[in-house]
Protein backbone atom coordinates (compact mmCIF):
# COMPACT_ATOMS: atom_id res chain seq x y z
CA UNK A 1 0.00 0.00 0.00
CA UNK A 2 1.24 3.82 -0.98
CA UNK A 3 2.00 5.43 2.25
CA UNK A 4 2.77 9.02 3.54
CA UNK A 5 5.76 8.42 5.09
CA UNK A 6 7.57 11.00 7.41
CA UNK A 7 10.98 9.51 7.90
CA UNK A 8 14.01 10.76 10.41
CA UNK A 9 17.15 9.92 9.79
CA UNK A 10 19.05 11.05 13.00
CA UNK A 11 22.89 9.73 10.51
CA UNK A 12 25.40 10.18 13.29
CA UNK A 13 23.88 12.35 15.46
CA UNK A 14 23.00 12.35 18.93
CA UNK A 15 23.83 10.64 22.12
CA UNK A 16 21.84 7.43 23.67
CA UNK A 17 20.10 10.34 26.25
CA UNK A 18 19.75 12.84 23.89
CA UNK A 19 17.74 10.52 21.31
CA UNK A 20 15.47 8.91 24.05
CA UNK A 21 14.49 12.43 25.15
CA UNK A 22 13.92 13.34 21.56
CA UNK A 23 11.24 10.56 20.87
CA UNK A 24 9.65 10.96 23.93
CA UNK A 25 9.15 14.32 23.32
CA UNK A 26 7.72 13.70 19.72
CA UNK A 27 5.85 10.66 20.94
CA UNK A 28 4.41 12.72 23.75
CA UNK A 29 2.85 15.28 21.28
CA UNK A 30 0.41 12.79 20.33
CA UNK A 31 0.21 12.75 16.96
CA UNK A 32 -2.74 10.79 15.79
CA UNK A 33 -1.94 9.08 12.17
CA UNK A 34 -4.58 7.74 9.29
CA UNK A 35 -4.09 4.06 8.14
CA UNK A 36 -2.24 5.29 4.98
CA UNK A 37 0.44 7.50 7.23
CA UNK A 38 3.83 5.92 9.05
CA UNK A 39 6.52 7.63 10.90
CA UNK A 40 9.79 6.40 10.93
CA UNK A 41 12.99 7.05 12.63
CA UNK A 42 16.32 5.85 11.06
CA UNK A 43 18.51 5.66 14.20
CA UNK A 44 22.18 5.07 14.93
CA UNK A 45 22.15 0.72 15.40
CA UNK A 46 23.09 1.03 19.52
CA UNK A 47 19.83 2.48 20.29
CA UNK A 48 17.54 0.79 17.78
CA UNK A 49 16.50 -1.52 20.72
CA UNK A 50 15.71 1.87 22.61
CA UNK A 51 14.02 3.69 20.41
CA UNK A 52 11.86 0.14 19.48
CA UNK A 53 10.44 0.33 22.60
CA UNK A 54 9.97 3.90 22.33
CA UNK A 55 7.68 3.64 19.90
CA UNK A 56 6.10 0.85 21.39
CA UNK A 57 1.74 1.15 21.27
CA UNK A 58 1.89 3.97 18.87
CA UNK A 59 -0.17 3.08 15.84
CA UNK A 60 2.18 3.95 12.89
CA UNK A 61 5.30 4.79 14.50
CA UNK A 62 8.43 2.62 13.43
CA UNK A 63 12.01 1.99 13.41
CA UNK A 64 14.54 2.14 10.57
CA UNK A 65 18.35 1.02 10.53
CA UNK A 66 20.15 3.63 8.58
CA UNK A 67 22.33 1.08 6.80
CA UNK A 68 22.51 -3.19 6.69
CA UNK A 69 25.09 -5.61 5.52
CA UNK A 70 25.30 -7.25 1.64
CA UNK A 71 26.06 -10.39 3.70
CA UNK A 72 23.97 -12.75 5.24
CA UNK A 73 26.63 -13.46 8.13
CA UNK A 74 29.78 -14.48 9.18
CA UNK A 75 33.38 -12.69 9.47
CA UNK A 76 32.70 -9.27 8.11
CA UNK A 77 33.63 -7.51 11.69
CA UNK A 78 31.87 -4.53 12.46
CA UNK A 79 28.74 -5.19 9.81
CA UNK A 80 25.19 -5.53 10.63
CA UNK A 81 23.31 -8.23 9.13
CA UNK A 82 19.49 -7.74 7.84
CA UNK A 83 19.20 -11.02 10.45
CA UNK A 84 20.33 -9.47 12.80
CA UNK A 85 17.77 -6.34 12.28
CA UNK A 86 14.75 -8.97 12.09
CA UNK A 87 15.77 -10.43 15.32
CA UNK A 88 15.24 -7.39 16.87
CA UNK A 89 11.92 -6.49 15.01
CA UNK A 90 13.06 -3.90 12.79
CA UNK A 91 11.16 -3.70 9.82
CA UNK A 92 12.76 -0.85 7.61
CA UNK A 93 16.16 -0.20 6.37
CA UNK A 94 17.61 3.01 4.59
CA UNK A 95 19.72 1.76 1.25
CA UNK A 96 21.86 3.57 -0.40
CA UNK A 97 22.12 7.30 1.10
CA UNK A 98 24.45 9.17 -0.96
CA UNK A 99 26.63 9.53 2.10
CA UNK A 100 27.13 5.79 1.98
CA UNK A 101 27.98 5.95 -1.60
CA UNK A 102 30.28 8.94 -1.19
CA UNK A 103 32.06 7.85 1.97
CA UNK A 104 31.80 4.49 1.44
CA UNK A 105 31.68 3.73 -1.74
CA UNK A 106 28.76 1.72 -2.25
CA UNK A 107 27.81 0.65 -6.03
CA UNK A 108 24.31 0.21 -7.34
CA UNK A 109 25.41 -3.13 -7.50
CA UNK A 110 25.95 -3.82 -3.85
CA UNK A 111 22.88 -1.68 -3.10
CA UNK A 112 21.26 -4.37 -5.11
CA UNK A 113 22.27 -7.02 -2.94
CA UNK A 114 21.11 -5.21 -0.04
CA UNK A 115 17.70 -4.20 -1.31
CA UNK A 116 17.57 -8.21 -1.95
CA UNK A 117 18.77 -9.09 1.53
CA UNK A 118 16.20 -6.83 3.00
CA UNK A 119 13.55 -7.94 0.95
CA UNK A 120 14.26 -11.58 1.89
CA UNK A 121 14.01 -10.96 5.54
CA UNK A 122 10.71 -9.01 5.56
CA UNK A 123 12.72 -5.86 5.84
CA UNK A 124 11.63 -2.48 3.87
CA UNK A 125 14.22 -0.91 1.90
CA UNK A 126 14.11 2.54 1.98
CA UNK A 127 16.35 3.11 -1.69
CA UNK A 128 17.69 6.41 -1.76
CA UNK A 129 18.84 8.40 -5.43
CA UNK A 130 19.52 11.23 -6.21
CA UNK A 131 21.95 13.32 -8.54
CA UNK A 132 25.24 15.80 -7.58
CA UNK A 133 24.68 19.34 -8.39
CA UNK A 134 27.07 19.00 -11.06
CA UNK A 135 24.79 16.05 -12.95
CA UNK A 136 21.63 18.39 -12.46
CA UNK A 137 24.11 21.96 -13.95
CA UNK A 138 24.00 19.22 -17.28
CA UNK A 139 20.87 18.55 -17.05
CA UNK A 140 21.43 14.98 -16.81
CA UNK A 141 19.66 14.50 -13.86
CA UNK A 142 16.03 12.19 -14.92
CA UNK A 143 18.99 9.65 -16.97
CA UNK A 144 21.34 9.36 -14.23
CA UNK A 145 18.39 8.52 -11.60
CA UNK A 146 16.59 6.01 -13.64
CA UNK A 147 20.27 4.48 -14.06
CA UNK A 148 20.25 4.53 -10.37
CA UNK A 149 16.89 2.44 -10.33
CA UNK A 150 17.56 0.22 -13.24
CA UNK A 151 20.76 -1.07 -11.52
CA UNK A 152 19.56 -1.52 -7.93
CA UNK A 153 15.85 -2.27 -8.62
CA UNK A 154 15.22 -3.48 -11.67
CA UNK A 155 15.96 -7.56 -11.21
CA UNK A 156 12.99 -7.00 -8.73
CA UNK A 157 9.54 -9.13 -9.58
CA UNK A 158 6.48 -6.87 -9.32
CA UNK A 159 5.31 -8.02 -6.00
CA UNK A 160 8.54 -7.14 -4.44
CA UNK A 161 9.06 -3.45 -6.23
CA UNK A 162 6.08 -2.82 -4.39
CA UNK A 163 7.51 -3.67 -1.36
CA UNK A 164 10.99 -0.75 -1.47
CA UNK A 165 10.27 2.88 -0.45
CA UNK A 166 11.98 5.22 -2.96
CA UNK A 167 13.71 8.07 -0.99
CA UNK A 168 14.85 10.61 -4.38
CA UNK A 169 17.46 13.18 -2.38
CA UNK A 170 19.34 15.46 -4.86
CA UNK A 171 22.49 15.40 -3.25
CA UNK A 172 22.82 19.64 -3.68
CA UNK A 173 19.69 19.88 -1.58
CA UNK A 174 21.12 17.92 1.41
CA UNK A 175 22.18 19.62 4.35
CA UNK A 176 22.66 22.63 2.45
CA UNK A 177 19.31 24.60 3.14
CA UNK A 178 18.98 24.22 -0.41
CA UNK A 179 15.35 22.86 -0.97
CA UNK A 180 14.56 21.51 -4.22
CA UNK A 181 11.47 23.72 -5.57
CA UNK A 182 8.03 22.35 -5.49
CA UNK A 183 8.47 21.85 -9.12
CA UNK A 184 11.44 20.24 -9.37
CA UNK A 185 10.41 17.99 -6.67
CA UNK A 186 7.36 16.88 -8.50
CA UNK A 187 8.86 16.52 -12.02
CA UNK A 188 11.81 14.35 -10.68
CA UNK A 189 9.22 12.17 -8.65
CA UNK A 190 6.86 11.75 -11.14
CA UNK A 191 9.54 10.88 -14.07
CA UNK A 192 10.78 7.93 -11.06
CA UNK A 193 6.92 6.99 -11.50
CA UNK A 194 6.81 6.73 -14.73
CA UNK A 195 10.32 4.96 -15.25
CA UNK A 196 8.95 2.49 -12.61
CA UNK A 197 5.84 2.59 -14.70
CA UNK A 198 7.79 1.77 -17.78
CA UNK A 199 8.96 -1.12 -16.34
CA UNK A 200 6.38 -2.74 -13.87
CA UNK A 201 3.21 -1.19 -15.14
CA UNK A 202 0.94 1.97 -13.68
CA UNK A 203 -0.70 0.25 -11.57
CA UNK A 204 2.62 -1.40 -9.64
CA UNK A 205 3.99 2.24 -9.65
CA UNK A 206 0.98 3.99 -8.48
CA UNK A 207 1.14 1.61 -5.44
CA UNK A 208 5.24 2.65 -4.06
CA UNK A 209 5.44 5.27 -1.43
CA UNK A 210 8.42 8.55 -3.58
CA UNK A 211 9.86 10.27 -0.57
CA UNK A 212 11.69 13.52 -0.86
CA UNK A 213 15.11 14.35 1.03
CA UNK A 214 16.82 17.46 0.94
CA UNK A 215 16.68 20.78 3.70
CA UNK A 216 13.21 19.39 4.56
CA UNK A 217 12.02 21.62 7.19
CA UNK A 218 9.01 22.15 9.11
CA UNK A 219 8.46 25.44 6.96
CA UNK A 220 8.62 23.92 3.92
CA UNK A 221 6.99 20.35 4.32
CA UNK A 222 3.41 20.84 3.58
CA UNK A 223 3.94 22.47 0.32
CA UNK A 224 6.69 19.54 -0.66
CA UNK A 225 4.20 16.49 0.76
CA UNK A 226 1.19 18.05 -1.04
CA UNK A 227 2.54 17.64 -4.68
CA UNK A 228 0.99 14.58 -6.15
CA UNK A 229 3.62 12.71 -6.33
CA UNK A 230 5.27 13.41 -3.01
CA UNK A 231 4.67 10.69 -0.68
CA UNK A 232 6.22 11.99 2.53
CA UNK A 233 9.89 13.06 3.69
CA UNK A 234 13.65 11.93 4.48
CA UNK A 235 14.48 14.69 6.84
CA UNK A 236 17.78 15.16 8.49
CA UNK A 237 18.44 18.02 10.06
CA UNK A 238 15.21 19.23 10.76
CA UNK A 239 14.12 15.68 12.13
CA UNK A 240 16.42 16.15 15.03
CA UNK A 241 14.26 18.81 16.69
CA UNK A 242 11.14 17.43 18.17
CA UNK A 243 8.77 20.59 17.62
CA UNK A 244 10.15 20.51 13.83
CA UNK A 245 9.65 17.02 13.15
CA UNK A 246 6.40 16.88 14.57
CA UNK A 247 5.54 19.91 12.22
CA UNK A 248 6.35 17.45 9.80
CA UNK A 249 4.71 14.71 10.37
CA UNK A 250 1.61 16.99 10.88
CA UNK A 251 2.58 17.77 7.26
CA UNK A 252 1.97 14.17 5.70
CA UNK A 253 -1.08 14.32 3.24
CA UNK A 254 -4.13 11.99 4.70
CA UNK A 255 -5.27 10.86 1.31
CA UNK A 256 -2.75 9.76 -1.90
O1 LIG B 1 18.45 11.50 4.94
C1 LIG B 1 18.20 12.70 4.95
C2 LIG B 1 18.76 13.57 3.95
O2 LIG B 1 20.10 13.35 3.75
C3 LIG B 1 18.39 15.02 4.10
O3 LIG B 1 19.15 15.65 5.09
P1 LIG B 1 18.77 17.16 5.47
O4 LIG B 1 17.32 17.16 5.79
O5 LIG B 1 19.64 17.50 6.63
O6 LIG B 1 19.06 17.99 4.25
Amino acid sequence: MRKQIAAANWKMNLTYDQGEALLKEIIGAGIQLSSNQQALFAVPFPYLAMAKAAVKGQTNFDIAAQNCSNKKSGAYTGEVSVEMLQSMGIGYCVIGHSERREYFMESNKVLAEKVNICLENNITPIFCCGEALQVREESAQNAFVQQQLEESLFHLTPDQVQKVVIAYEPIWAIGTGKTASTEQAQEMHAHIRQVLAGKYGEAVAGNISILYGGSVKANNAAELFACPDVDGGLVGGASLLAQDFVQIIKALKSSN
